[in-house]
C-alpha cells in the first residue's frame, strides 16, 4: 500500500486545471445502458471511481475505449442484469445502474451497496420510488432484485430527502417509461443537470432543468449521445481552499465558478479576495500583512447550500484561522472522522453532535504527523493540513484520494508543493 508524504510550509501558487467531475462522470456512464450504439463522453476524469464502474460495465457485456479524456462506450451486446457485490462494494455509485438496467433489460440485480465511513446510506428512495413506477423490488441476500412486466409506467415519485444518486437512478428510468413522471423534491446539483442534458442528447424529454421539480414524458426509445462532462467542482472546492490554507494566490482553470456559488462566498467572508471568470477562480490575499483567515461557520445543505463533500476541507481551513467558528453537518451522519486526525496535527477541534466548534490558532496553527485516511474528502482535508502544517506529514490508505483527485500529486507539484508517494 502506498502512503502520501507532504513537507508542508509552502505557500501554494500558480494555475491548477480542473478535471471532469466523478460524480458526473457515473452516472453519464451508468445511462449508456439505456441505448445500444456508440456513445462518446467527453472531459471524463481517469480516477480509481470511473475505472470501477467501467469495470462494472464490462461486466454487463458494455465495450469501451479511451483515448485521453474522450471515453467511447456501446452498450449494443449487454448480457447481464448483476452488478456483483465484489465490485459494488467498493463504490456506492454502482447503484447507478439500477434504474438504466431494469429500463433496458426488464430486471436488474443489484448488489446493496451498503454503508461506510461516512453514515449508513440507505437506497430506500431509489427502491419506494422505482416500485411506484411499477417495479416489484425484493431485497434478498444483500441484494436489490427488480423486475418489471412490460415498461414501467410513469406516476409521481416524492422525495423526502432530496437524493443526488436517487434522483437520477429515477431519471434514468422514467425516460422510457410509458406516460409521463413527475420527481417532486429531486435534488438540484449539477451533476443532474449534465445527466439531463445527456439523455436529452440521446432523445429524452425532460422538463424543470435545475429545479426540484423535474417533469419526464416517457419515450419510445433513445439514441446514442454525444455529451461533456462538468468540471468537478468538488476538486475545484478542494484546490482553492488548499491554496488559501498554505497562504498561497493562485487560479483554477476548466472550472465552473457558478457550480461554487456558496463556498466562493464563504472564502470572501474569510477575508481573501476571490475573482472569478468565465471558468477560471483565482485568489488572492489583501495587501494588509500579516495574512490572516477570518473564522466563518458554514452548515451543510443540497445544492445550491454548502456541499458535505468540501466541509471537511473547510474545517481544515479554519483551525487555521483566527477565531472560533461552527461547521454542522445535515447530510451525512458519521462525516466528522477528520477530525480526530486533524487533531493529532494540533487542530483545535470539539465535536458536539452534528456540529464542530473550531478554534482557529493561525496560519502557523499545525504541525505534521502521521495521520490515516479514512473516507475521499477526509483525506483531501489532511492533505490540505499537511501542505499548510510546518513539518512532514504521512497519510496512509491514500486509496481514498485516488478514487477521486486525478493526477493530485502532480498538480500539487505544479502549484509548488513537496508531495510524493512512498510504499509503506
Ligand atoms: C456518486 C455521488 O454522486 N455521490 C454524491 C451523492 O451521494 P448520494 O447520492 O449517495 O447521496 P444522497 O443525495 O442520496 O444523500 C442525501 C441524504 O439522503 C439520505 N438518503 C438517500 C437515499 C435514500 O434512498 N435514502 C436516504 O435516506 C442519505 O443517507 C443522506 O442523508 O450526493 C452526496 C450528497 O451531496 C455526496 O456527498 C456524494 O458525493
Ligand atoms: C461521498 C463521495 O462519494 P461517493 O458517494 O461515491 O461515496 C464523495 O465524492 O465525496
Amino acid at each position: 500500500m502506498e502512503k502520501l508524504i507532504v513537507e508542508g510550509g509552502v505557500a501554494l501558487q500558480g494555475t491548477v486545471r480542473i478535471s471532469g467531475a466523478k460524480n458526473a462522470a457515473l452516472p453519464l456512464i451508468a445511462a449508456t445502458l439505456l441505448a445500444p450504439g456508440r456513445h462518446r463522453l467527453g472531459n471524463v476524469p481517469n480516477l480509481r471511481d470511473t475505472r470501477t464502474f467501467l469495470k462494472l460495465m464490462e461486466n454487463l457485456g458494455v465495450r469501451h475505449e479511451r483515448l485521453g479524456d474522450v471515453l467511447t462506450i456501446d452498450s449494443t451486446d449487454l448480457r447481464s442484469a448483476e452488478a456483483p457485490y465484489d465490485l459494488v462494494k467498493t463504490m456506492r455509485a454502482s447503484v447507478l445502474v439500477l434504474g438504466p438496467l431494469l429500463t433496458r433489460m426488464g430486471k436488474a440485480k443489484v448488489s446493496m451497496p451498503g454503508g461506510c465511513a461516512i453514515g449508513a446510506r440507505p437506497i430506500n428512495f431509489h427502491i419506494t420510488g422505482l416500485e411506484k413506477l411499477g417495479a416489484t423490488c425484493r431485497l434478498e441476500r444483500g441484494y436489490v432484485d427488480a423486475e418489471i412486466d412490460g415498461r414501467l409506467q410513469g406516476d409521481t415519485v416524492y422525495f423526502d430527502i432530496p437524493t443526488v444518486t436517487g434522483t437520477e437512478n429515477l431519471l434514468m428510468a422514467a425516460v422510457l417509461a410509458e406516460g409521463t413522471t413527475i420527481l417532486k423534491n429531486a435534488a438540484r446539483e449539477p451533476e443532474i443537470a449534465n445527466l439531463i442534458d445527456m439523455l436529452t442528447g440521446m432523445g429524452a424529454r425532460i422538463e424543470g432543468r435545475n429545479t426540484d421539480r423535474l417533469t419526464i414524458h416517457g419515450v419510445d426509445e433513445l439514441r446514442p449521445a454525444d455529451c461533456d462532462i462538468i468540471p468537478d467542482r468538488i476538486e475545484a472546492g478542494t484546490y482553492l481552499i488548499a491554496i488559501a490554507a498554505t497562504g498561497g494566490e493562485g487560479t483554477i482553470t476548466h472550472c465552473n465558478p457558478a457550480h461554487l456559488p456558496s463556498l466562493l462566498e464563504k472564502l470572501r467572508l474569510t477575508g481573501l479576495i476571490v475573482d472569478e471568470g468565465d471558468s477560471t477562480v483565482s485568489i488572492r490575499w489583501p495587501k494588509t500583512k500579516p495574512r490572516s483567515l477570518k473564522s466563518v461557520d458554514i452548515k451543510t445543505m443540497p445544492y445550491p447550500g454548502y456541499p458535505t463533500d468540501l466541509q471537511a476541507q473547510f474545517m481544515a481551513l479554519m483551525a487555521l484561522s483566527t477565531d472560533v467558528c461552527v461547521i454542522t453537518e445535515t447530510i451525512f451522519e458519521n462525516r466528522f472522522m477528520h477530525v480526530a486526525e486533524l487533531q493529532r496535527m494540533g487542530a483545535d477541534i470539539r465535536i458536539d453532535g452534528h456540529s464542530c466548534v473550531i478554534n482557529g490558532h493561525g496560519l502557523q496553527g499545525l504541525s505534521g504527523a502521521q495521520v490515516m485516511a479514512t473516507d475521499l474528502r477526509a483525506s483531501s482535508s489532511l492533505v490540505i493540513a499537511g501542505l499548510a502544517a510546518s513539518g512532514r506529514t504521512e497519510i496512509s490508505r491514500i486509496y481514498h484520494l485516488e478514487r477521486g483527485y486525478e493526477n493530485l500529486v502532480e498538480k500539487l507539484t505544479g502549484l509548488g508543493a513537496r508531495v510524493w508517494k512512498e510504499q509503506e
